[in-house]
């Protein structure tokens, strides 16, 4: 198994608070990870340390080989991470698919755009709805629509900050597919999320954070079976996992 990312004993504080702690994690090429944790276990802040928003106090972040620790976040999506991020970034008054065609514009090729358009459309489940404008789909679809935006790049890694947000039950399950169908086609995805049911549904390897810190790591059954974990979920002063 090769990496594709990996961080090094990476650390971030905001005064005097360790929000990430000397975190170093590995994610293998081909595998959907998962990032979980209790709130205000860190894990939003790894994900921005990882995609470039902050930099580090200290550590370092390793992307298919290359050392991209000062690397701004455009250049880190250059060189192959696409990311959708919590806020929504799609172009509301415009419909489904000229969204997808601008996405597309960094990387098909002219001749291949609308083949481009058709099979995203259709991967996403948006064929029906692709002269809409994005602002009136559904939440859910609006995720899905981000999702398909930051395929369009054609990413070695897909970075997801809380895909399922406001979804309902039927939206998640259906989003898991949309992951799972990807991870078939060989995609990496390294997914930050609070839904436990999707993480199941998902996972091939999960990392757990708690307060800051890697607090377990191994496959879905390892850390739904471990006590430990499920005891800073349950810990005075926590919310409960979501859902
Ligand atoms: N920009 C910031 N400035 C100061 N403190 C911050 C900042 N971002 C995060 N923190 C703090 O760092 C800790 C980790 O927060 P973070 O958002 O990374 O956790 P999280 O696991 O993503 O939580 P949640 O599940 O609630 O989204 C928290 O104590 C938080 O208050």
């Amino acid at each position: 198994m090769t990496e594709i990312l990996a961080t090094r004993e990476l650390s971030k504080s905001f005064g005097g608070l360790a929000a990430v702690s000397g975190v170093s994690l590995a994610v293998e090429q081909g595998q959907v990870h998962c990032l979980i944790g209790p709130n205000g276990a860190g894990k939003s802040t790894l994900f921005k340390l990882i995609v470039g928003t902050y930099p580090p106090s200290a550590g370092a972040v390793l992307f298919r080989g290359e050392d991209v620790t000062a690397a701004r976040p455009f250049q880190r999506v250059r060189r192959g991470m696409s990311i959708k991020m919590q806020q929504p970034s799609i172009f509301r008054e415009l419909p489904v698919r000229q969204n997808l065609h601008i996405a597309l514009q960094y990387h098909a090729d002219r001749g291949q755009m609308g083949e481009e358009e058709e099979r995203l459309l259709e991967l996403l489940g948006l064929a029906a709805a692709a002269e809409t404008p994005a602002g009136t789909l559904s939440h859910g679809q609006q995720q899905w629509l981000e999702i398909g935006m930051a395929l369009a790049l054609k990413p070695a890694l897909l970075l997801l900050d809380e895909p399922t947000a406001g979804l309902s039950p039927e939206e998640t399950e259906r989003t898991g597919d949309l992951i799972l169908r990807l991870a078939r086609e060989g995609m990496t995805v390294l997914v930050v999320e609070h839904d436990m049911a999707f993480v199941r549904q998902v996972a091939q390897q999960v990392t757990v954070l708690h307060l800051g810190r890697v607090f377990a790591r191994g496959s879905v059954a390892e850390i739904t079976a471990d006590p430990r974990v499920a005891e800073i979920y349950l810990g005075k002063g926590h919310h409960h996992a979501r859902h």
